[in-house]
């Protein structure tokens, strides 16, 4: 039994990948699913439509791979984080479409809770900030908004999940109602700090807690699979959200380390070691993984608009049929002219969180074409992620200036703006050569519990360079760039 089953259930697809016992990647399979926007700003996903998604690319991989299933040593979790599902216990049926960690719509619940003065409190317990992105409001609306909902979850009738909770209860048949630290610490509800779920959030929030799940280390016994899903039992052994089972991936176990993933958005997590860093620059003190009953913390910068800036090129301004035509675009782009890009379509998240302001671009001519366009979208991503480093290192005297940023998903192969990304931080960028480290990360988590994987230094040897990207940008450039992208970003901020 040397296999692991990695399940990567994201925002637009949900991917099953099967590792061999040397790490390599036997077999993926991939299924997309509908996006529900019911408002603007609202973003939903049905829940049957992640757990079927899921199902499927499960027994498609064990297929692919032509393995018995009894090779398979153990399954790792990795999902989407923030979303909310709220289902029935006896039935296993949702009771509303998931809110999705996009959705807006809880936007005035926190600015009502800042206005009476609930917002240090927030951040004091759990780390994170009083924005609707995390799930703890989204939760508070469904209560709000389904009849009834409230009083039968005190019954103990109604349970909440992140994603990796929900499809872990219907895997094991409904056998067990649990997360991860990983996941619980994105929620709003409970207490990164000290473990475990926080009364006074709850409270504030009027969440009944009977609802809300057990919460284990990311590598621990999180149920057996229904014998008629996979043809046997299988355990499930590993479970971290997205972007923490990135950090995994890339093996980041050593504070100072840090990871950038491009996909979507982009999500920046430097490890800070056992002890949590409290920023004063609004990023998020996270949960980077919890081993043997013990948290690691990092600090999280998270950008909502990454890799969705070259899909507006693509779907909205229609200058580009595919992704990877912005390098040749943006290696065409006049030099003279310098457009900058601010990509706010949804807001800004880290470090500014303003959900008001909206996108904006500045220093058009007549002769400002796609190329143009493409280089400034390309640049938009570096400036955003130096943004994250100088709060990083604002907030945590030990980071320094940063030797090393490695990278992953979809956008990072991009490398005309890896290199504009090492130009514009003035440091290495390292691409991976596995950029599966999302799920290569959940991988891991179960296969050491299971004794079929090296433990995290024999992991990290293993990691291998595809190529490292090196700052080339003179220092007076890259800072004439940045105070220009500055002060681009304060004049979205105040129209
Ligand atoms: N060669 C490329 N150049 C620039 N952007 C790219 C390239 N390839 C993919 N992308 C961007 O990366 C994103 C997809 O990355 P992925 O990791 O699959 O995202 P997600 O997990 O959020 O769906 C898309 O937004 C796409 O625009
Ligand atoms: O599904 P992804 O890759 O877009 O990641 C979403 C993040 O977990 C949101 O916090």
């Amino acid at each position: 039994m040397s296999h692991i089953l990695a399940i990567d259930q994201g925002t637009t697809s949900s991917r099953a990948i099967i590792f061999d016992g040397d790490m390599q990647v036997v077999a993926s399979a991939q299924e997309e699913f509908e996006q529900h926007y019911p408002n603007s700003g609202w973003v939903e996903h049905d829940p049957s439509d992640l757990w079927s998604s899921t199902a499927a690319t499960c027994r498609s991989v064990i297929e692919k791979a032509g393995i018995p299933e009894g090779d398979i040593a153990g399954i790792g979790i990795t999902n989407q984080r923030e979303t909310v599902v709220v289902w029935e216990k006896e039935s296993g049926r949702a009771i509303h479409n998931a809110i999705v960690w996009q959705d807006r719509r809880t936007s005035d619940i926190c600015r009502q809770l800042k206005a009476d003065g609930y917002e240090d409190q927030v951040i004091e317990k759990t780390g994170l900030l009083l924005d609707p992105y995390f799930s703890g409001t989204k939760l508070k609306w469904i209560l709000d908004h389904v009849d009834g909902s409230r009083e039968r979850a005190r019954r103990g009738e109604l349970l909440f999940g992140t994603v990796d909770t929900y499809l872990i209860w219907r895997m094991t048949g409904g056998k067990r109602h649990v997360t991860d630290a990983t996941n619980a610490c994105r929620t709003l509800m409970y207490d990164s700090f000290k473990g475990g779920w926080s009364t006074t959030i709850c409270k504030m929030l009027d969440i009944p807690m009977e609802m809300l799940p057990e919460v284990c280390d990311s590598a621990a016994e999180f149920g057996v699979t229904r014998p008629d899903l996979f043809g046997r039992e299988i355990p499930i052994l590993g479970v971290a959200g997205d972007q923490q089972a990135a950090t995994i991936g890339q093996a980041c176990f050593k504070p100072g380390m840090l990871k950038s993933t491009y996909g979507t958005g982009c999500f920046a997590l430097l490890n800070t070691g056992d002890e949590p860093v409290r920023s004063q620059n609004r990023l998020l003190t996270t949960v980077a993984y919890q081993l043997d009953g013990k948290p690691t913390y990092a600090l999280e910068g998270s950008i909502f608009i990454a890799g969705a800036v070259v899909q507006w090129l693509r779907d909205g301004l229609k200058i580009i049929r595919s992704a990877s035509e912005t390098q040749g675009l943006a290696e065409k782009a006049d030099d003279t002219q310098d457009l900058v890009l601010v990509p706010a379509f949804v807001g800004l998240g880290a470090p500014y969180w303003n959900a008001e302001c909206r996108g904006a671009i500045y220093g058009l001519t007549r002769g400002s074409g796609p190329e143009e366009f493409a280089k400034a979208a390309l640049e938009s991503v570096g400036y955003q992620t130096r943004d994250l480093l100088e709060a990083m290192r604002a907030d945590w005297d030990d980071m320094g200036h940063p030797e090393t940023l490695r990278v992953d998903g979809g956008m990072s192969a991009s490398d005309w703006a890896m290199q504009f990304l090492s130009d514009i931080i003035g440091a290495k960028v390292d691409r991976p050569e596995v950029l599966e480290t999302t799920a290569l990360g959940a991988a891991w988590l179960a296969g050491w519990r299971a004794g079929v994987y090296a433990d995290r230094d024999g992991f990290a040897e293993r990691w291998r360079l595809d190529r490292c990207f090196e700052p080339g940008m003179d220092d007076d450039l890259r800072a004439e760039k940045y105070d220009r992208w500055k002060r681009a970003v304060e004049a979205t901020m105040s129209v």
